[in-house]
């Protein structure tokens, strides 16, 4: 588990992080979503030891990483793939990384073997595509078998197939029990991805929640109705919520305002037949924008 109280990190006149309360949950995989510029690296370099709080605290199961005696059996992380020295084969990489932290060499294999790198691992890791940096990078992560996993925007710049393997990767992780947390400004890629959301916005949070509940929350309520009395429904609703014109060739309705229950009952006390009652749910994009959309405006302003 992850959790930061009350976290905070200026940077001279600019406030990166202000005042952020969170907690990351094992077994999941949990989305750090927010647009640029709006902290996630500087959080992630906070529970990392590697920047200073201002204010507040970050601690990774229960402890401050720079107390922690053998940090890559805690935590591992994926800042920045292209941290490599780029003459060094992927093996000498991780076996470097495995030897400063008294971590057996043969874990080096296992963990390149997790991630499919073993045909590759005699080659220089500047000769790696991104997408087999981005793996060189988790394998490094893992060597300590970490519960907690940390990973600063793992898809950017990949094709399809890297995003899908660094997906389907990150759930067989969560599903062993660990902590997984991951930093996206792609919001269809976090709703594939991400179980749970801790969203921010100018250093603050927004939101933390479930994906699902996010989505449903941030946008407005809207249920697509259709009925073989769609004319007497439409007059029941109308004072009691927006009724928008029939779009659909199938004469279905979306109504604004009331839920999927408060129609069902409605109509039912009509003895009104109903075809079609489903709410709309909105994407995590139109989501995100209603909800950051005060923090991006202030920023923009700037
Ligand atoms: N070392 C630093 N010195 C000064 N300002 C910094 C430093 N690091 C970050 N900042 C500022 O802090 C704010 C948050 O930056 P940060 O990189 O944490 O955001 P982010 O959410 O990771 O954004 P992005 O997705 O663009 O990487 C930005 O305004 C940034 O310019």
């Amino acid at each position: 588990m992850i959790e930061a109280t009350g976290l905070t990190k200026h940077y001279g006149g600019t406030v990166a992080v202000d005042d952020l309360s969170f907690a990351v949950q094992p077994g999941r995989v949990t989305g750090f979503l927010g647009p640029n510029g709006a902290g996630k690296s500087t959080t992630m370099r906070m529970v990392l030891g590697l920047d200073h709080p201002t204010r507040g605290r970050v601690t990774v199961d229960g402890r401050d990483y720079r107390s922690l005696h053998r940090p890559l059996h805690v935590v591992g992380a994926l800042l920045d793939a292209k941290w490599v020295h780029p003459n060094r084969s992927a093996r000498a990489h991780l076996q470097w990384l495995a030897r400063s932290n008294e971590i057996p060499a043969k874990r080096v294999d296992e963990v390149l073997d997790l991630v499919g790198l073993t045909p590759v691992a005699k080659r220089r890791a500047g000769s790696f595509s991104l997408g087999m940096s981005q793996r060189l990078g988790i394998a490094g992560a893992l060597l300590g078998d970490p519960k907690v996993l940390m990973f600063d925007e793992p898809v950017n710049g990949l094709d399809p197939e890297g995003i899908l393997w660094i997906r389907q990767f990150m759930h067989r992780l969560a599903d062993e029990g660990r902590t997984v947390f991951v930093s996206s400004h792609l919001l269809s890629e976090m709703a594939q991805t991400a179980q749970d959301l801790i969203v921010i916005g100018r250093g603050r949070l927004i939101a933390q929640t479930s994906t699902a509940q996010f989505i449903k929350d941030a946008t407005e309520d809207a249920v697509r109705v259709r009925s073989p009395q769609a004319d007497r429904l439409r007059e029941l609703l109308a004072g009691r919520a927006r009724v928008a014109e029939a779009a659909a060739e199938d004469g279905a309705f979306v109504v604004h305002g009331v839920d999927s229950s408060f129609i069902g009952e409605l109509a039912a006390s009509h003895g009104i037949t109903l075809h079609e009652l489903s709410p709309q749910l909105g994407s995590l994009e139109e989501a995100f924008m209603q909800l950051t959309k005060e923090s991006v405006e202030y920023h923009a302003a700037d």
